[in-house]
């Protein structure tokens, strides 16, 4: 039976310590300063791009938020981000992704300075955490929070502890996988060409999933004692709940791993929280840097 992980608790411990050290500048007059944009309507985007927005606000950052037309052009979001890119009150840009396929989204997050790269997803903050600059990287947001999690749990010092990572996205997979390198552990990163999963996935003391698919990895794919933390946000239907009615799994079976699993992390309430509340993080971290102030640690 396993401890259950409380992503929501830890995530309102950080954004504690962020609201702490927001009022801290401000008294040398700097507000952190948080720009979402996000193009189209897709409705579960606009559900989180609103909840970072109002996180934003609770924080006592300067919050806004661009919402642009499906049909923008490349060069209109291009310029909006120059223009977020010289204005000193803002500190931190995020893109929600996915961008309609008329916009090559690698371009577009390209055009991000580094030092406003709160999502970590530029050449230069992915090169930082690549070479194990890890302190001047800016983490992606989602792995980041993960291994919060994993620290609270299994402390600090990870030396030697086996990680499989199933995924190898720009976002999660392979940022999750330099993270717990860097902290010592013996990586290995598992993809949809990966041979006998379960398998691979029993020989791991930490257990990351991050693929989405529902309820894939299932229980006896873990590690007796291991710590299991499921990335996946999939929304499936549940007729129990009503006609049309839907609920959010992650990508374990939950019910199962937590017979096995040491600890493991629910779907929602785990690592999701977890991803907004290392935004504001990694918001205020770029505020008190450009303010030239050391940044509480997380
Ligand atoms: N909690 C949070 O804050 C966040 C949650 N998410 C969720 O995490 C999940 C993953 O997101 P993301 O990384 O962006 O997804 P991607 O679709 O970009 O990547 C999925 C990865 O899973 C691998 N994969 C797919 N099928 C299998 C399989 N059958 N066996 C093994 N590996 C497989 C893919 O392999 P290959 O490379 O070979 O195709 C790929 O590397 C999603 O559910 C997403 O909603 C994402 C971001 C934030
Ligand atoms: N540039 C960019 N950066 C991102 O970080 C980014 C993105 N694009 N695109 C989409 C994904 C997804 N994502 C989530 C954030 C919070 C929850 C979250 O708070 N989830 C709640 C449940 C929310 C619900 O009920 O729907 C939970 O798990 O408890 C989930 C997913 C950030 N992403």
């Amino acid at each position: 039976m396993a401890n259950i992980i409380d992503g929501k608790q830890v995530a309102e411990d950080v954004i504690a310590t962020v609201t702490k050290a927001t009022a801290t500048l401000a008294e040398k007059g700097v507000t952190p300063g948080l720009a979402v944009v996000i193009v189209g309507e897709d409705p579960a985007s606009q559900v989180y791009v609103a909840s970072k927005s109002k996180k934003a606000k609770a924080c006592g950052f300067h919050s806004v938020q661009h919402t642009l037309a499906a049909d923008t052009p490349q060069a209109d979001l291009l310029a909006l981000i120059g223009h977020l890119n010289a204005d000193p009150a803002i500190h931190g840009i995020l893109v929600q992704l996915p961008l309609p396929d008329h916009i090559d989204a690698g371009a577009v997050i390209q055009a991000i300075s580094p030092d406003k790269d709160v999502d970590g997803f530029t050449f230069v903050n992915v090169g930082r955490l690549g070479t194990g600059e890890v302190a001047s990287a800016f983490v992606p947001c989602t792995p980041a929070g993960s291994m919060l999690l994993i620290e609270r749990e299994r402390g600090r010092d990870l030396s030697g502890l086996s990680a499989v990572v199933v995924g190898r996205s720009n976002i999660v997979g392979k940022p999750m996988a330099n993270l717990l390198l860097a902290a010592n552990c013996t990586v290995t990163v598992a993809h949809s060409r990966t041979k006998d999963l379960p398998a691979l996935c029993r020989t791991a003391d930490i257990l990351v999933a991050a693929v989405g698919r529902p309820e894939m990895v299932r229980g006896d794919w873990v590690k007796e004692g291991a710590t299991v933390i499921d990335v996946g946000i999939n929304r499936i239907p549940a007729p129990e709940k009503g006609e049309g009615k839907t609920r959010l799994v992650g990508d374990v079976a939950f019910g199962e791993a937590f017979e096995r699993a040491g600890a493991i992390t629910p779907v929602p309430g785990g690592v999701g929280p977890m991803t907004i509340a290392m935004l504001m993080a990694n918001t205020l971290v770029s505020a008190s840097r450009a303010a030239g102030i050391e940044p509480p640690k997380f």
